[in-house]
């Protein structure tokens, strides 16, 4: 198989889809890597590592995407980068379409086969190519909503663990999976006084069970999030309904209850953001200010810590490229469920219902395309 690392071009992203050990694993199984020159750079693996994996450094974008037959990346590919797809391309990386119409349509029109991180499943009802990045969002969420609590930020002022006699930050976490515990645990860490929310009573239960009383669990309601705005300083936006778009839980008009300087940071921008007020951010500009009330929306947070993003994410994905590399799409799909889970397109049609109803469109059964 003929497989291309693209560098990553989205604003600060500095993650790479492959290590050099990766490279070396395909390698050795008789595939053929190239690399786009200094991928690997920002994530500290330099184009000499990759050479000694017995990857080809490509310095040529037309040779790169032209001569692929699978593409593997980190982020959704970007306008100039969908106009290179074409039928014959299979792309495997992270999607999110149910928060962005035009590139669904682009990725339909290309008539490639784009496999999802996403919305891959496992016999837990896990998400095991989104996880290693939610652990990563989650844990910078509360630095991110730390940060933006100072006052040059914008924020109350407010030191999360306080000082001996005065009380710690109150941070609500929306949505107690992946992101949300991370999150929970790093605001644990940081003294903070810490409450969760979740629709699911199961998931309240691992997480009271797990962490023996030291946060609060509440089962999310109208009132529960009500409560949340008014009392909260950091309200973490972490839910999840894997491939649709995430459901708007802070309205604007609960900013009006917010303290001044409290803060938003809705890690679930990736999927459209969970409060009414979000628009997707980048590092360059991470933060935005309505109602008085610190927005951080950064849809592609792991990008800023890349070495160890990207070490977490390979170690996820390389069980399912080594499959796309000696199977191609519809052996690797075929023999595992799971894997057909991240089928959103193929052939300019939707395979994923939820990405299909969050524009309104019929999705094909991917199963219909194995025979
Ligand atoms: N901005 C970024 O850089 C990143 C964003 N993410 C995003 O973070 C979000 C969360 O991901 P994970 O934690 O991995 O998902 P997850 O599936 O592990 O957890 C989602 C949780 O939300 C809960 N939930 C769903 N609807 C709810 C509602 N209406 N009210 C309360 N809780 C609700 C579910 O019960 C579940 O416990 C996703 O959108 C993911 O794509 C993940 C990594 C990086
Ligand atoms: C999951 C995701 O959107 C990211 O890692 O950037
Ligand atoms: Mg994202």
């Amino acid at each position: 198989m003929k497989i291309a690392i693209p560098k990553e071009i989205k604003n600060h992203e500095y993650r790479v889809a492959l290590t050099p050990s990766v490279v070396r694993e395909l390698v050795a199984r008789g595939h053929r890597v190239a690399v786009q020159a200094s991928a690997g750079e920002g994530a500290g693996f330099p184009d000499t590592e990759y050479e000694a994996a017995g990857a080809h450094i490509e310095q040529d974008l037309d040779a790169l995407w032209d001569n692929a037959e699978l593409i593997v990346k980190v982020k959704e590919p970007q306008p100039e980068e969908v106009k290179r797809l074409k039928p014959s391309h299979t792309l495997f990386t992270y999607l999110h379409l149910a928060a962005e119409e035009s590139l669904t349509r682009g990725l339909m029109d290309s008539e490639a086969t784009c496999i999802a991180y996403e919305t891959i499943t496992d016999d837990e009802g896990g998400l095991p190519l989104l996880a290693p990045m939610s652990r990563v969002a989650g844990r910078m969420a509360v630095q991110a909503g730390a940060h933006s609590l100072e006052k040059a930020q914008g924020g109350a002022g407010i030191l999360i663990p306080g000082v001996p006699g005065v009380a710690p930050a109150k941070v609500t976490v929306i949505g107690g999976g992946v992101v949300g515990e991370n999150a929970a645990r790093m605001a644990l860490g940081l003294g903070a006084d810490v409450t969760v929310l979740d629709k699911s009573l199961e998931r309240l239960e691992v997480l009271d069970h797990r962490y023996q009383g030291r946060l609060n669990t509440v089962y999310s309601t109208a009132d529960a999030l009500e409560t949340a705005a008014r009392e909260s300083d950091i309200v973490v936006g972490a839910v999840l309904v894997p491939g649709a778009q995430a459901p708007k839980l802070i309205t604007r008009q609960m900013l009006g209850d917010m303290r001044p300087g409290s803060v938003l940071v809705d890690v679930a921008i990736d999927q459209g953001g969970c409060f009414e007020t979000s628009r997707a951010t980048t590092h360059a500009d991470p933060t935005y200010v309505v109602d008085g009330v610190v927005h951080y929306c950064v849809a592609n947070m792991p990008g800023a810590v890349a070495r160890t993003s990207t070490q977490a994410l390979t170690n996820a994905t390389l069980p399912f490229v080594l499959a796309l590399a000696d199977k191609g799409w519809q052996g690797a799909l075929a023999e595992d469920p799971h894997f057909l889970k991240g089928l959103n397109v193929h052939a300019g049609h939707i395979t994923h219902p939820a990405v299909a109803q969050a524009f309104g469109l019929d999705a094909v059964d991917p199963k219909s395309l194995m025979a």
